[in-house]
């Protein structure tokens, strides 16, 4: 096997093109072998064999920098870059991550997991570069859905200002993990898909060649006719009038044509974009048959393409999907707006029910936001549906277009808490931070899917303004769904255990279930705290905190999101806000570090969300003597 002989990029450049061939042959059956067992983002790597193989071989890194954009696509990089012997760990705890990671390899000199980030990257270092006077090359390779992204333009507008010396690689497989959607998707579909535009291309530019520049009024006339013919026939003109030297669309399976494409690239001055088509799931029938579903999924039989366990969507995920069917039935206001996942926010089914709304913007969270809060204000009851971590992209948007004009926009937020094997750029773990600090905003969090059916039903009767609920990414809690959905009185917390002298208030299922753990463990001390179903984290159960400090209770908060300007600290506040001094409360969720790839149980554990933390944090509130004592509390 060629493969075993690879061990950094340097051994590829000992082979031949056959060579090369015959080891991208052997570099997908890896991949699919592996990946049989770890799972992971298969059809996007599968895409990008032979481009990684043509970086490698024609590139010098990590001289020449690579920067990946999303980075789930790096698996070929990180075969080629002395790592293929940890791929049995791929986005398993502490084992090797599934974006780029500059603690792996002095190769990875970029990391990501949003997208649309790598445009951005790649200018900050040729500028860099330029300053210092070095004079490696820079190397963007983003997809067709990152380059939806708003940042992706901002950056492209930026780099053919400037006209630094980079190469952007359009990595074109007409998928985002969806269908790819937008403008920019059909041009490139129109330069993809014309022949003629590449037939005529040759002669037209070889007879713009032969306008003789001429002097005096008719030049102007004859340049205006250059660029309208130019537009007519060159293809990637869009990208040429933005400064970059554009070339393709070349195959981006075909070894020959990527060398001898970079190779005419090379020779360019300043920004040069090469357009790549590619197939994403390439060389494995199942994932190409079916990319969204191979875009990212869990193990598998490679001979049946049937992954080993059929796990539908998230629970939440699917429940939020069908309530919202339910509601729209009798809503035709309701709008479902989603930047570029509506597989994975549960969409689908909406879609399929109501054409025309469900909108896919994209991977634009920012324009998704700002579109809700219009679509509000023109009478419509949008819901904008986004991972935790994704939405992060539209903080602004959120305070200044949404809460701001006070828009009636429901925020349905996805993968709330650990996310588990993408790790810490996917950890939905700060939205409770970030969002309860805002005016106008109502945030909620259901203690199981029957509950967020409920909240649902609230925030779609809800018109004073921004209303979002957050929830995890979790498979198969399983309670009995009511028929009747109630609105539940905002700011109404629930006592789902009795007890006393504690109280764990305690938000989410996850939390509610460490809670309960806990309270079994105590049960030997003689400690019976009570538990709080802490279902809204903005605004607070304001009576029933006061209640709890008159009762005498100490309190703990449990929140999976960062403990810092969390849950936790919203309950601090309130108190020290009313000049209530002698209530203790302890605030128990996620510190103050980016908590790495593992399953969300390891995860937790990590962190000290566990039952036995909740123990020893609630003995420690005992009065010292007691603890001294060893005497159980009164
Ligand atoms: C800001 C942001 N929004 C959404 C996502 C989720 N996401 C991950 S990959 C992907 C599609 C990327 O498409 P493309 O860039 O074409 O790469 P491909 O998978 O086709 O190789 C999306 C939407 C993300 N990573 N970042
Ligand atoms: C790479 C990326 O950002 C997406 O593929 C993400 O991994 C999807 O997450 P879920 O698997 O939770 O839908
Ligand atoms: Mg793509």
């Amino acid at each position: 096997m060629l493969l075993n002989q690879i061990n950094s990029p340097a051994d590829l450049k000992k082979l031949s093109v056959p060579q090369l061939e015959t080891l991208a042959e052997e570099i997908r059956g890896f991949l699919i072998e592996k990946l049989s067992i770890t799972g992971g983002h298969l059809a996007p790597n599968l895409g990008v064999v032979e481009l990684t193989l043509a970086l490698h071989y024609l590139f010098d890194s990590p001289k020449d920098k690579f920067i990946f954009d999303v980075g789930h696509q790096s698996y070929v990089h990180k075969i080629l870059t002395g790592r293929k012997g940890r791929f049995d760990t791929l986005r398993k705890y502490k084992g090797l991550c599934g974006f780029v990671k500059m603690s792996e390899s002095e190769h990875d000199v970029w990391e990501a997991g949003h997208s649309s980030t790598s445009l951005s990257a790649a200018m900050g270092m040729a500028i860099a570069r330029d300053l210092k006077g070095e004079d490696n090359k820079i190397v963007a390779i983003i997809g067709d859905g990152a380059l939806t992204g708003g940042m992706a333009l901002e950056a492209m507008n930026h780099i053919g200002h400037e006209r630094k010396n980079m190469t952007v690689i359009l990595n074109d497989n007409e998928m985002s993990i969806a269908p790819n959607v937008g403008a920019l998707h059909n041009y490139l579909n129109k330069i993809r898909t014309d022949k003629h535009y590449n037939k005529v291309k040759e002669e037209f530019e070889h007879l713009l060649k032969k306008i003789p520049a001429i002097g005096g009024t008719l030049a102007k006339t004859a340049e205006r006719l250059k660029d309208s013919l130019k537009y007519l026939v060159v293809t990637g003109v869009w990208f040429e009038e933005l400064g970059f030297k554009y070339f393709g669309p070349v195959d981006g399976h075909n070894l020959t044509q990527l060398f001898e494409t970079f190779k005419q690239a090379e020779k360019v001055n300043g920004p040069v974009l090469i357009h790549v088509i590619t197939v994403k799931g390439k060389g494995y029938l199942p994932a190409e048959a079916d990319s969204h579903a191979w875009h990212g999924g869990g193990p598998y039989k490679i001979e049946s393409g049937q992954f080993v366990k059929v796990v539908g969507p998230p629970v939440y995920t699917d429940v939020f999907g069908n309530t919202l069917i339910e509601l729209a039935e009798k809503d035709e206001r309701i709008v479902a707006v989603t930047p570029a996942m509506p597989k994975g926010s549960g969409l689908e089914k909406f879609a399929d029910a109501f054409p025309g709304r469900m909108l896919d913007v994209g991977i634009a969270e920012q324009h998704a936001a700002t579109l809700c809060a219009a679509l509000s204000l023109e009478g419509m009851k949008p819901v904008f549906a986004v991972y935790s971590t994704f939405m992060q992209r539209a903080y602004d948007q959120i305070v200044h277009d949404i809460c701001r004009q006070n828009t009636n926009v429901v925020f349905a937020i996805d993968r709330a808490g650990f996310v588990g094997a993408d790790g810490e750029t996917h950890q939905g773990v700060y939205d409770i931070a970030f969002m309860r600090s805002i005016p106008n905003m109502v945030l909620m969090m259901p203690k199981d899917e029957n509950e967020l059916r409920h909240m649902m039903k609230t925030a779609f009767d809800y018109n004073e303004g921004p209303i979002a609920v957050r929830y995890p990414r979790l498979n198969g809690v399983g309670v009995k769904m009511d028929e009747e959905l109630k609105p539940i009185p905002i700011g109404s917390w629930e006592t789902v255990r009795e007890g006393e002298k504690f109280a764990i208030l305690a938000s989410g299922a996850p939390m509610l279930e460490l809670a309960a753990s806990a309270a079994e463990l105590l049960k030997s001390d003689g400690i019976n705290p009570r538990i709080v179903n802490a279902r809204f984290l903005k605004p607070l159960d304001e009576n029933m905190l006061i209640g709890l400090y008159e009762d005498g209770y100490h309190l703990l908060t449990l929140e999976e999101g960062a403990v810092l300007g969390g849950f936790g600290s919203a309950v601090l506040e309130f108190y020290a806000s009313r000049g209530i001094y002698g209530v203790k409360v302890k605030p128990i969720g996620i510190p103050d570090y980016f908590v790495e790839h593992g399953s969300p149980k390891e995860q937790r554990q990590e962190v000290g969300l566990t039952p036995e933390r909740i123990v020893t944090e609630m003995k420690a509130m005992l009065p010292r003597k007691r603890q001294a004592a060893g005497l159980k509390s009164r």
